[in-house]
């Protein structure tokens, strides 16, 4: 039961707590992040590692004054806790309730609402910079920022742009060794070399042994500081590449020792200038489970306990769409040695692993770098590579300029295959992939399509590593089911009838399919006879197939679980107006201009109308079959 918590209405409540107090509240924590996974998937592991951090954070800053920032944002759960949500714990992740990431609207002490990486360092110095102008200088500017999430671009061009900067920076870097998968690359190698520093290992407990005689406000740490600092340099060099960009480089110490972050963050309070503080941390501390397994853990299943029999069947999952394009990518490595694919540190999400073992060379982890992952998949291409960038479609959102440039405008055959493409559920407004139908299809070159169902993934996925142009096909997070049908083979800028009637159509983008034909068996036994397309394509669109049908059909309804502006919808409208078709009786059914928020994916398709339900009810709205029944009673 927790005893501190609760009691625990802002970070200045903290502030007369005794160590052993401060201790206890680390277990307090852990608990409950224990008690929240039981009952429901969420970030775990990462969370468990900063508890501490998190704390000597809100014990020496006055986050209602200076800034703080954590970096994507999945590891906020302990800075909610501290930070008077501990009542709304419960509700994290649920509709209506806590988000799982920082959220502004409900704390001050939220400052943007984040779940992509990388942008920690860029923010705080816009903060920072803010604060001297209007003469809060004082103030003190924070960025926690992960080791997975360091090496993205934008992260060395705040680095570049630092030593420029008036005001305080703090950049904490939480070293814990891992991304969601083992973390990868020279970055990753760089900070291996740091932890080797004596300052970290030999010569620890002199140094901190040291630092206990040293009075933590004043000039003498500021001499001790720079001694310490001088000797750490001559020493092993640990740090330059940041010294050398103008940063003060200071550790790296043990993230899980409350007092020693306390004693280094008072310290770097006192530092001018940018200072990184290099923390090392343990993913998954305090949950045995976790901590030697944080690639599962990163956001486990819920109710996860070691050795339960169905563990080992939550980990594989039923069959989702992501599984299937797993299966057809590595089909076409197997049958094409050209074929390469690409992930930017999503491997475990893409349920890529197997592919990682079975391809190694072919197989490409760049780290949380999308732009650079684009623009590597073209140099590929250009090289005579087929290559599969295999991505989330938020998170493809980086590299919207490297996939106009480098590929779209070269016109090169990379495949994008965008995964969590649609509502992600209880992640949120971060992470659903609403906008790539948009940003896909306005370039030239580019074919662009959707899968109606598992099989029609398989057959994309194949004809797209045999094209010769930029490919891009997006499927949801959500098992994937197959429509039993007489199947059209796939065909360039061909959408499929499944059925022809005369009430009505229904044009359904995606993998709605399955809810909009249900849909369409529900209407006729309201006696409606409604076409269905599968349109496969939203470009090249199937003006052919489409038009007559808009031209004969009372009404038509377009289906996509993505945004409205700019999506399959608005394709169709586009290619009405300039083939000079009435279009005023088209309908679109998808995500409008609003952002989101999270909740269960069931429930949120079904406010937008988007499952089969929906589908009908707008159907008969527009068929004035409702009319008709009340008329005739
Ligand atoms: C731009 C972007 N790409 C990918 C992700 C997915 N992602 C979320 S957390 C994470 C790992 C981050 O590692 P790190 O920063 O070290 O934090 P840790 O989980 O280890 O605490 C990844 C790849 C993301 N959130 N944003
Ligand atoms: C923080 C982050 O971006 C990832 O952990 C993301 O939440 C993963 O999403 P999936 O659970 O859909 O793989
Ligand atoms: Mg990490």
């Amino acid at each position: 039961m927790a005893e501190l918590l609760p009691t625990i209405k802002s970070p200045e409540d903290l502030q007369n707590f005794t160590t052993a107090q401060l201790n206890q509240l680390a277990g307090e924590i852990r608990e409950v992040l224990c008690n929240l996974v039981a009952t429901r998937t969420a970030h775990f592991a990462s969370n468990l590692g900063v508890v501490e951090l998190c704390i000597a954070l809100h014990r020496t800053f006055d986050f209602k004054q200076d800034r703080l920032i954590w970096d994507t944002g999945h590891q906020v759960y302990p800075h909610k806790l501290v930070t008077g949500r501990y009542d709304q714990f419960n509700t994290m992740r649920t509709k209506g309730g806590l988000m799982g990431y920082p959220n502004p609207s409900e704390s001050p002490y939220d400052l943007f609402m984040t779940g992509h990486a990388g942008a920690s360092v860029s923010t705080v110095m816009g903060l920072a910079s803010g604060d001297y102008l209007a003469g809060h200088g004082d103030r003190h500017a924070v960025a926690v920022i992960g080791d997975g999430a360091f090496p993205c671009g934008m992260v060395f061009e705040a680095l570049n742009n630092a030593k420029t900067l008036k005001g305080n920076l703090i950049i904490i870097l939480n070293d814990n060794k891992m991304s969601i998968c083992p973390r990868v690359g020279g970055v990753a190698d760089y900070f291996d070399r740091l932890r080797m520093n004596p300052f970290y290992t030999g010569f620890k407990h002199e140094i901190v042994k040291a630092l206990n005689m040293v009075p933590v406000f004043g000039d003498p740490t500021e001499r001790f500081l720079a001694q310490l600092k001088e000797g750490v340099k001559a020493g092993l060099h640990g740090g330059m590449l940041f010294e050398e960009l103008g940063v003060n480089y200071i550790g790296p110490i043990d993230g899980h020792n409350i007092p020693l972050l306390r004693k280094y963050l008072e310290m770097v309070k006192l530092q001018k200038g940018p200072t990184l503080l290099h923390v090392v941390t343990e993913k998954g501390h305090g949950y045995d489970p976790a901590a030697e397994d944080p690639v599962y853990y990163h956001t486990p299943p819920a109710i996860c306990k070691p050795g339960d029999a169905k563990e080992e069947e939550k980990r594989e999952g039923s069959k989702a769409y992501t599984n299937y394009a797993r299966d057809a990518i590595a089909g076409a490595m197997r049958r094409n040695e050209k074929v390469t694919v690409l992930t930017a540190a999503m491997c475990q999400g893409t349920k890529m692993e197997p592919l990682r073992d079975e391809f190694g060379d072919r197989f490409f982890d760049t780290g949380i770098c999308e732009s650079h992952t684009v623009a590597f998949a073209a140099g590929q291409a250009k090289a005579g590579l087929r290559p599969v960038v295999n991505i989330y479609s938020t998170f493809l959102q980086r590299s919207f300029d490297q996939v106009f440039q480098e590929v779209a405008l070269q016109d090169l055959p990379v495949v994008f295959t965008m995964d969590r493409a649609g509502i992600t559920a209880a992640d949120g407004p971060t992470h659903h992939g609403m906008y790539d139908v948009g940003y896909m299809r306005m370039f030239p070159n580019m074919i662009v399509m959707a899968p109606g169902d598992a099989d029609e993934l398989t057959a994309m996925i194949d004809f797209a590593v045999e094209a010769d142009h930029p490919t891009a096909i997006r499927y949801p997070k959500t098992n994937a089911e197959n429509i039993k049908r007489d199947r059209a083979p796939l065909e360039l800028g061909k959408a499929e009838v499944l059925k022809r009637g005369q009430d009505g159509a229904v044009i359904c983008y995606g993998a709605q399919l399955s809810e909009a034909k249900k849909a369409v068996e529900l209407l006729s036994k309201d006696g409606l006879d409604i076409t269905l397309v599968n349109a496969r394509f939203v470009k090249p669109f199937d003006a052919e197939t489409i038009l007559p049908i808009l031209r004969e059909s009372p009404f038509v309804i377009t289906v996509e679980e993505g945004a409205l502006l700019t999506g399959f919808g608005s394709a169709l409208l586009e290619e009405a107006a300039d083939a000079g078709v009435d279009a005023s009786h088209v309908k679109r059914l998808g995500i409008p201009d609003v952002f989101v928020q999270h909740g269960d994916r069931a429930e949120i398709l079904a406010e937008l109308q988007l499952d089969s339900l929906g589908i009908a009810t707008v159907c008969r709205q527009l068929a004035g079959v409702e009319r008709k029944v009340s008329s005739s009673h």
